[in-house]
């Protein structure tokens, strides 16, 4: 009888398996009917929909606000991303992950790494296998590009660059509609920056790759996670696949919408807003025909700043419910408890209505109660 353990080997020496050329859909990679069950049915018979936010809308920060109570995560429109560089950023993506299966495993992330191409990093936690690839940038992409196009890296370097410095103008924009809509001030958060423009902040870039599948309907893209950020700027191409968990209602469609980013809260934002905010369930499926690509910007606090409930939101009727902790911190605990990190700081009893995403989970798919612990301790984002 096989251990855990040595089935996860198995699983892992099968993980490169090069998911363009398959015609069938290996039973490693056969998730459970139930687990597509609940998807947007309910939902889209009450039409409900993700809120789409104007950045220029003069009541940006109260409708930010509400869209992070209500449903954790929005779209937003006029955000200030120059015109292109989503197509370009795409097209580097594609690029990537069209390149041949030995040329991306010179690019592969080392077994304790962050950085590079692999399979979801949240996969150690589940027994079947996502049908996705991905590759992580944290700091500069310039030594595995040069593995991947030994002579003409630049261009991906270049436009990664680019990418990341409009994010992350773009997140500080974000970071002061959230703020904002909180009541926090600028003299309430030590690491807003000299400019105000949080520059010490660090991120992560995530690509993702979700080649058309043989049989979607038995097939997970990633399995449903929140992320371990305070939120998520999330560009998909122009096919669905990404889903929110939404209450009582289900899996809900977040459909692509031209130029629009999708922006998601994230636990460290829950742990921030003392569960105001509480960071939302999501998961990718796949579809038979089509490619979808997605880019995810993670964005965090400065190394080494102390992430606990905002004094302001804190009173002795609402005491806080989360002890304070790194981004690094966080992301041990998630190594080790995924979906049931934010429980793992928490201080506080079991309050009404804030429930960790596994307990969200179980209610829509009481057979997920068994996933798997994590065969390592390893850091993993999101
Ligand atoms: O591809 C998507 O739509 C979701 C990606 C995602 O959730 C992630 O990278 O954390
Ligand atoms: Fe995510």
């Amino acid at each position: 009888m096989p251990s855990r353990i040595s089935e996860a080997v198995d699983l892992h020496q099968n993980k490169y398996l090069d998911l363009n050329s398959m015609k069938e859909l290996p039973e490693s990679y056969a998730w459970t009917q139930l687990e597509h069950e609940s998807s947007s049915s309910i939902s889209s018979r009450k039409k409900e929909s993700v809120p789409i936010i104007d950045l220029r809308h003069p009541d940006a920060v109260a409708l930010v606000g509400r869209a992070c109570i209500t449903w954790g995560v929005f779209q937003v429109i006029n955000h200030g991303i120059p015109k292109g560089l989503d197509q370009r950023i795409e097209g580097q993506v594609n690029s990537l992950f069209s390149l041949p299966m030995q040329r991306k495993l010179r690019a592969a992330r080392s077994p304790d790494g962050i950085s590079g191409y692999g399979v979801a990093r949240i996969s150690c936690f589940f027994q079947k296998l996502m049908w996705s690839e991905g590759f992580t940038i944290v700091g500069s992409p310039l030594e595995h590009a040069r593995q991947l196009w030994p002579h003409g890296y630049t261009e991906f370097c270049d436009i990664i660059g680019e990418y990341d410095k409009e994010m992350k103008r773009l997140a500080g924009r974000i970071m002061w509609l959230i703020l904002g809509s909180l009541g926090i001030s600028e003299k309430e958060i030590r690491w807003v920056g000299s400019n105000r423009d949080f520059a010490e902040a660090c991120a992560a870039l995530q690509l993702n790759s979700y080649p058309p599948c043989p049989d979607p309907t038995r097939a997970m893209g990633l399995a449903a996670h929140t992320d371990s950020t305070i939120f998520t700027i999330l560009h998909q191409s122009n096919t669905s696949g990404l889903e929110v968990l939404r209450g009582s209602s289900g899996w809900v469609a977040v459909p692509p919408v031209p130029r629009a980013l999708v922006i998601n809260v994230g636990d460290l934002l829950q742990i921030l807003s003392n569960g105001l905010y509480q960071s939302v369930l999501h998961r990718a499926l796949v579809n038979g025909k089509h490619h979808r690509l997605s880019v995810a910007y993670l964005y965090g606090p400065p190394k080494g700043a102390q992430i606990s409930p905002l004094p302001k939101l804190i009173s002795p009727a609402c005491p806080p419910i989360y002890r304070s902790v790194t981004w690094a911190e966080y992301l041990q605990e998630k190594a080790k408890h995924f979906n049931k990190a934010l429980s793992s700081v928490r201080i506080c009893a079991s309050i009404k209505g804030l429930q960790d995403a596994h307990d969200k989970i179980i209610q829509v798919d009481p057979r997920m109660n068994d996933i798997d612990g994590p065969f390592e301790t390893k850091v993993i984002l999101p």
